[in-house]
This record gives C-alpha cells, sequence and structure tokens, in this order.
C-alpha cells in the first residue's frame, strides 16, 4: 500500500507559537516526522513524504535509523494540503490493491500496532479521527472519494464516502487520535510518549515536563533550557 505523510516543512505548527521559537517548531516538528515515519516502516511500508519544500531526512540532532532512511522517500508539491492529497488518491482504474493511505506527520503517538489496525481496514474508506474533528489518517481504496482538509474534516469525509457510495469505517484509536496541535497537546506526549520517540526525547531536553501543581494536568518549562535552544 502506498503511503502518504504529507509535511509543512515551512513554519509548520504555529499553533505552538506561544511556546515554542520558530526553530524549536521546526525542530520538534521533524522530530514527530520521524517517530510517524518509524511507526510505518516498523509496520511494514515504505512511506512518501509529501513534504511544502525540499527536505532533508536527517537534521542537526536528528538520526535517522539506516531501515528508515532507506524505505522514505521524499516528493515536494507546495500545492494546499488537499490538492496535493488529491493529485495521490487512487485514480479511476484503481483496483484494491491501489489503495492509498495518508498519515499526518503530527501524530506523536503513532504505533506499529495502532496503524496496522488502520492499514489493515478492509472499508472502501477508513477513517482515524482526530479530536475535535479533524482527520489524522485515513486509507482510501474508491478512486471516486477525495479528501477536503480542515475544519470538522473527519464529518465532511463521512459525507464525501456517503456521497460516493463509498463504505466507511471508522478507526477508533487513542494513539493514531491524537495530533500534536496546541500547547496542552504537549501533555500527552510527555505522559504517553514512549523512551525511544524523538518527539518525546526532543520535549524534554528544551526543558518541558509534566506540571499538576494546581491539581490539572498541564506543561511547564525550565527556563535555563530555552535560552539554550531558541
Ligand atoms: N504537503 C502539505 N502538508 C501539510 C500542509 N499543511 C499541513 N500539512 C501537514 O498536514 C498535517 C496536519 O497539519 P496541521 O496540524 O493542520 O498544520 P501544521 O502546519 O502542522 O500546524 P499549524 O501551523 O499549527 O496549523 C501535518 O503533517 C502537516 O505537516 C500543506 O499545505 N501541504
Ligand atoms: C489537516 C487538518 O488537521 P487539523 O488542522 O485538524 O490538525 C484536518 O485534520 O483536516
Amino acid at each position: 500500500m502506498r503511503v502518504l505523510v504529507p509535511f509543512a516543512a515551512e513554519t509548520p505548527k504555529t499553533r505552538l507559537e506561544s511556546v515554542l521559537s520558530p526553530a524549536e517548531r521546526a525542530a520538534f516538528a521533524r522530530a514527530m516526522l520521524t517517530d510517524v515515519l518509524r511507526a510505518v516502516v516498523e509496520a511494514g511500508h515504505e512511506p512518501t513524504i509529501v513534504a511544502t519544500a525540499p527536505l532533508e531526512l536527517a537534521a542537526p540532532g536528528l538520526e535517522i535509523p539506516d531501515d528508515v532512511a532507506t524505505a522514505v522517500s521524499v516528493t515536494v508539491d507546495d500545492r494546499p494540503l488537499t490538492d496535493a492529497v488529491n493529485a495521490r488518491l487512487p485514480d479511476g482504474n484503481a483496483t484494491t490493491a491501489d489503495a492509498v493511505a495518508v498519515v499526518m506527520a503530527d501524530l506523536a503517538l503513532a504505533t506499529p500496532d495502532a496503524l496496522e489496525r488502520l492499514l489493515t481496514a478492509t472499508a472502501d474508506v477508513a477513517i482515524a479521527p482526530g479530536r475535535a474533528g479533524g482527520t489524522n489518517a485515513l486509507v482510501v481504496r474508491d478512486p471516486a472519494f477525495t479528501v477536503d482538509y480542515h475544519g470538522a474534516s473527519y464529518l465532511d469525509h463521512c459525507a464525501i464516502a456517503r456521497k460516493v457510495g463509498a463504505t466507511l469505517e471508522t478507526i477508533d484509536s487513542f494513539r493514531l487520535g491524537t495530533d500534536i496541535d496546541e500547547p496542552e497537546d504537549l501533555v500527552e506526549v510527555l505522559v504517553h510518549g514512549r523512551e525511544t520517540d524523538r518527539a518525546l526525547a526532543y520535549l524534554r531536553k528544551v526543558g518541558f515536563e509534566l506540571d499538576d501543581r494546581d491539581g490539572r494536568v498541564g506543561v511547564r518549562r525550565d527556563e535555563a533550557s530555552m535560552t539554550e535552544t531558541r
């Protein structure tokens, strides 16, 4: 199966601007991308990054395992997300063997097992929704289906599947349902990240830790680490 990983290579993760500098957001986005690629490769697939700008996989302080570097390819497409993905979905001549999966690069908690559940679904369209109505990952087998990202795209994608007569399966997955968009989402990385995850390691490196002093769980940041990485 073709697995696409869209990646906004320039000015990524703007909604984290209150807690991370531009350089830190870029590094954190790259760490999450690496974790997602590793999970896709460990699930037995060879992902293609659909990046808005040319991209070297390795970056300063970010080593890429050899098996990941070998399996991953990069294609550059500077069109908006929806157009770039629609250009790569199954076309009219597609058979079910030509299924295409789209897995977002900010699913910091994604694991091979969680991806496997999505990638082995047999419906014409299988969707792992994100909280607040996004579409974190999906598999498309029906050539009549097109994506329309942003807003409550999960609901829009359900409606499009109904309209074209495609069977639909929703994958209920905490790990695929957690995309890291807002500062409060960093809690999920600190709580549920695995010790081998680059995203967890990066947040720790720049001084983030859980903060439950007032009884609710948030994150706080060590001031000394901040000045080193900005
Ligand atoms: N190829 C491509 N990927 C995109 C584009 N916009 C977002 N993405 C990727 O799509 C996924 C979901 O992105 P969002 O969370 O909506 O956007 P973001 O740029 O990561 O973050 P914000 O700037 O905070 O909205 C991530 O993997 C992004 O890297 C785009 O225009 N083109
Ligand atoms: C791409 C977009 O991501 P979000 O902005 O919801 O994170 C979506 O899921 O439609």
